[in-house]
């Protein structure tokens, strides 16, 4: 048990009694006086120390971020022992925290050892030029006993505020940031970065794939995330590297907003068509947080590796067909970034600013990457999106119509073994369209649109067979005619 209430209350209450009888000046002397001694005396006679963290520096009168910290760890883990709250709703936070109103105490226990926080205000009184008004500062004060001091000092505040630190992060809003910004944004904004707030569904649970290869990937995750003693032995930069590609729709960007919402990051979106050149690329990287992903979608769109590094000489004349990725392939032309730069990027001195971050690339055309952007170390881990296959089909049938077993599987599973249709596709059939459409409906409609692939497939590869023998024909009666002349 400790002795009464915090002792600066008592202080406070006692200057009101005075103020109301005695002239200003004669109180603001007497009160530096009576301070200084009753702080002398109850030092012999209190066994506690008390420790003040204020609301505002001093010197830059911005917010203390010990303060800030102080009040979310309290927030959490003492606010509920509390009878008088606050509520305040913060920047940046998904939820209203509350904190201890003026003048309220709790108790926290850590490792056996009792601590007192008490909510305290200051109230100054300001007298400049002819204005007079009164200020108040507010601070926590933290008390212990004094056999406790050095485990309070050295362990408990490291304790509360690492702890502060992880619930503003957990209660954050997270973030989605682009570098692909309207012109005018340079002249009101000195960040690279412009951002909205992510709130996208995707999770693991929703995703759908192959589940042994699902927790392999979820594992991987999970043990980067905790892995920072880890790296640091190793001396690694706390940074992993994932490469998914796959054709379109198979959910390689789904994946992306799984890992983000799995480990609580912010993610990056960085359009490297929109990075003027390599020192553009670094500052972007240096304005970016720790506990995020860095996303580069379409890798093999975004610059011209096949130039930089080594020419590859068929793949001049290749046209890109999908309208999109070609617009971003013309668009590069403004863009200086090389290779080298983008390789320093992933992982030159510079990426080791900040930690605890994923750098992801998608594509569709994994072999038209150059090997070294994608070697390990700077794309660690290697993931195949592909076509829907029979596991992938159950996930997407719970996701969407709330089954788990059927008599129309097993047909559907026939089926998915020889046609390739991409999980996008099969969401979409199953996505029912109306109220009538039941469970029955929608496996029906996959069934067709499936069949209707398969004749698809088939009539392309007799086509192709076609062109191809005709092709063979005409080379033949070529050679025949060049022989006989
Ligand atoms: N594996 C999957 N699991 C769950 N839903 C998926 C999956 N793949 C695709 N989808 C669905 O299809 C839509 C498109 O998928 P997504 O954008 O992730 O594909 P992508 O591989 O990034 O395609 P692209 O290469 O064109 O960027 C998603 O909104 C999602 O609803
Ligand atoms: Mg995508």
């Amino acid at each position: 048990m400790r002795w009464g209430i915090g002792y600066y209350g008592q202080i406070i209450a006692l200057g009101m009694f005075f103020q109301a009888i005695f002239p200003q000046w004669l109180l603001d002397q007497f009160r530096s006086h009576f301070e200084k001694h009753i702080h002398k005396l109850i030092g012999y006679v209190y066994p506690y120390i008390q420790i003040s963290f204020h609301e505002h520096n001093a010197a830059s009168f911005q917010r203390s971020k010990a303060y800030a910290l102080i009040e979310r760890y309290l927030s959490t883990n003492s606010a509920h022992l509390a009878k008088r709250l606050k509520a305040n709703m913060f920047k940046d936070s998904e939820s209203v925290v509350l904190s201890l109103d003026d003048y309220e105490e709790v108790t926290d226990v850590f490792n056996g050892v009792t601590v007192w926080w008490t909510s305290n205000k200051k109230i100054i009184q300001q007298r400049a030029h002819n204005y007079r008004g009164d200020c108040e500062r507010r601070f926590y004060q933290l008390t212990c006993h004094r056999k406790h001091r050095d485990f309070v000092t050295k362990v408990y505040i490291k304790h509360v505020l690492d702890e502060g630190n992880t619930i503003t992060w957990k209660t954050r809003q997270r973030k989605l940031y682009t570098n692909n910004k309207s012109k005018d944004w340079y002249y009101y904004s000195d960040t690279l970065w412009s951002h909205i707030v992510f709130e996208h569904p995707s999770t693991f649970d929703t995703l759908a794939m192959d589940p042994k290869k699902k927790s392999e990937i979820l594992n991987d995750l999970l043990t980067f995330s905790k892995s920072k003693d880890y790296y640091k032995k190793v001396g690694k930069s706390w940074k992993r590297g994932y490469l998914l590609y796959g054709p379109p729709g198979t959910g390689k960007s789904s994946m992306i907003a799984a890992m983000a919402n799995l480990l609580e990051y912010d993610i990056y979106d960085l359009e490297l068509a929109s990075v003027m050149d390599n020192t553009d690329l670094r500052r972007l990287l240096i304005e970016t947080s720790s506990k995020s992903i860095i996303v580069i979608e379409d890798i093999d769109c975004s610059l011209d590796l096949t130039g930089q590094r080594k020419k590859k000489p068929d793949d001049g004349n290749k046209e890109e067909t999908d309208p999109i990725k070609k617009t971003k392939k013309d668009k590069k032309e403004g863009s200086e970034v090389t290779l080298s730069g983008l390789l320093n990027f992933i992982d030159g001195l510079w990426s080791a600013c900040g930690s605890e971050r994923l750098i992801v690339f998608t594509t569709n055309h994994v072999e038209k990457l150059d090997p070294a952007l994608i070697r390990r170390g700077r794309m660690d881990k290697h993931i195949e999106m592909s076509y829907c296959c029979f596991e992938t089909f159950k996930v997407l049938a719970n996701n969407y119509l709330g089954v788990e077993e059927h008599e129309l599987f097993e047909r559907v599973g026939r089926l998915l073994e020889t046609t390739n249709m991409t999980p996008a596709d099969v969401a979409e059939s199953l996505m029912p369209k109306s109220d009538e459409e039941n469970v029955e409906i929608c496996l029906n409609k996959l069934i067709k649109s499936l069949e209707d692939k398969k004749d698809a497939s088939r009539l392309k590869a007799i086509e192709d067979a076609r062109i191809k023998a005709e092709e063979e024909k005409i080379n033949e009666t070529e050679q025949v005619i060049s022989h006989v002349k």
